[in-house]
């Protein structure tokens, strides 16, 4: 039988005695134990009356609609980790900075509730983050610290809060998936140095938006649809949750791709996802577990932030139709 590992443990052996490791251990456990929390309340479902419920009149800093549940996850992050090393978050919910632990030597991204459109339908939602180093003599200004390409993680994961709470996550050595055990209140690891398969014959899009999509996007997706008879000789199945935590997790899982193009909208001229909270981390873990992640045609980790609240087209997962999803680009 294979050795049982909790994350605790994984983590204190990656660390070891490193003090800047050990920072980074500490903000992970703290911010998968805050994840088990939140999927508690997610589980209460419509018992937990008005988790999706928009809070007041002003949209979140991305511009979409601000949802309960939304806010109550981000306070929540935001309380815990004042235990740890962060000194400031990035977070989707909030328009600047916010301060932590301002002595702190690290800082976190995140999107504290992936997945707000389906928060009351009983289907998986999620928590992504992404840590960096923070060094205040180096960094004009926290807000540099963030801003930086993707490259420079740390660490960074998602939990899902679905049928189980699993924790994504890597520390730059491989991606490994854990797992909540609720009798044991603890997260165990599931699989270490996950591969996700190169080739796959399965995508995830919204594909309501197929009249909208330039034309390189609606050229592979009509390509896939042609099937075995069309230039792709296959035939291909479509899978889209709308949380992206949970069609991530599914790619991590079997394999496929998620692709969020930009379109011809209003307000999706660079998609919809965020590259600092979102498109960032799952890149890291994409690539850490032989994936691939990028905007259409640049690698995801290679670009350089303008905002910390930007958006970005994002293709990931399966490394061949990832480099062939650029090939139409
Ligand atoms: O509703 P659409 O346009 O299909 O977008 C769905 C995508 O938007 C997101 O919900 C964006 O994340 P937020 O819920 O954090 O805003 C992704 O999780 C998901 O893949
Ligand atoms: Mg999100
Ligand atoms: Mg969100």
């Amino acid at each position: 039988m294979s050795e049982i590992v909790t994350l605790q443990a994984y983590l204190d052996r990656w660390a070891g005695t490193d003090a800047g490791r050990k920072a980074v251990a500490g903000a992970v456990r703290t911010i998968a134990t805050t994840g088990v929390g939140i999927a508690d309340l997610v589980a209460r479902g419509p018992l937990e009356e008005g988790l999706a419920k928009i809070r007041g009149t002003d949209p979140n800093a991305g511009g979409d609609a601000q949802k309960e549940l939304d806010v109550i996850a981000e306070e929540r992050i935001v309380t815990a980790l004042k235990g740890t090393e962060v000194a400031f978050l990035a977070s989707e919910e909030s328009e600047e900075l916010i301060p932590v632990n301002t002595s702190g030597r690290l800082v976190v991204a995140v999107d504290p509730l992936d997945g707000s459109s389906n928060i009351d339908t009983n289907v998986s939602v999620g928590t992504i983050y992404s840590i960096l180093p923070y060094d205040a003599a180096a960094h004009a200004n926290p807000a540099a610290a963030v801003m930086r390409t993707g490259s420079h993680q740390v660490a960074a994961g998602f939990l899902a809060y679905g049928p189980a709470t699993i924790l994504v996550s890597t520390l730059g050595e491989g991606t490994q998936v854990f797992v909540y055990d609720r009798d044991k209140a603890d997260f165990f690891l599931a699989r270490d140095q996950v591969e996700i398969p190169a080739e796959t014959k399965e995508y995830g899009v919204n594909q309501s938006n197929v009249r909208q999509w330039h034309a390189p996007m609606a050229a592979y997706i009509a390509d896939c649809l042609a099937g075995k008879d069309g230039p792709r000789a296959k035939d291909f199945n479509m899978r889209w949750v709308g949380s992206m935590v949970a069609d991530a997790f599914r790619i991590f899982t079997r394999g496929g791709v998620y692709v969020y193009p930009s379109d011809k909208r209003k307000g999706y001229e660079n998609g919809r996802l965020r590259l600092i909270y979102e498109a960032n981390p799952v890149a890291f873990l994409t690539e850490q577990a032989k994936g691939a992640a990028t905007d259409g045609k640049t690698r995801i980790l290679d670009i350089v932030p303008h905002h910390i609240h930007q958006r970005i087209p994002l293709v990931f997962g399966s490394k061949a139709e990832v480099e062939k999803i650029a090939s139409y680009y």
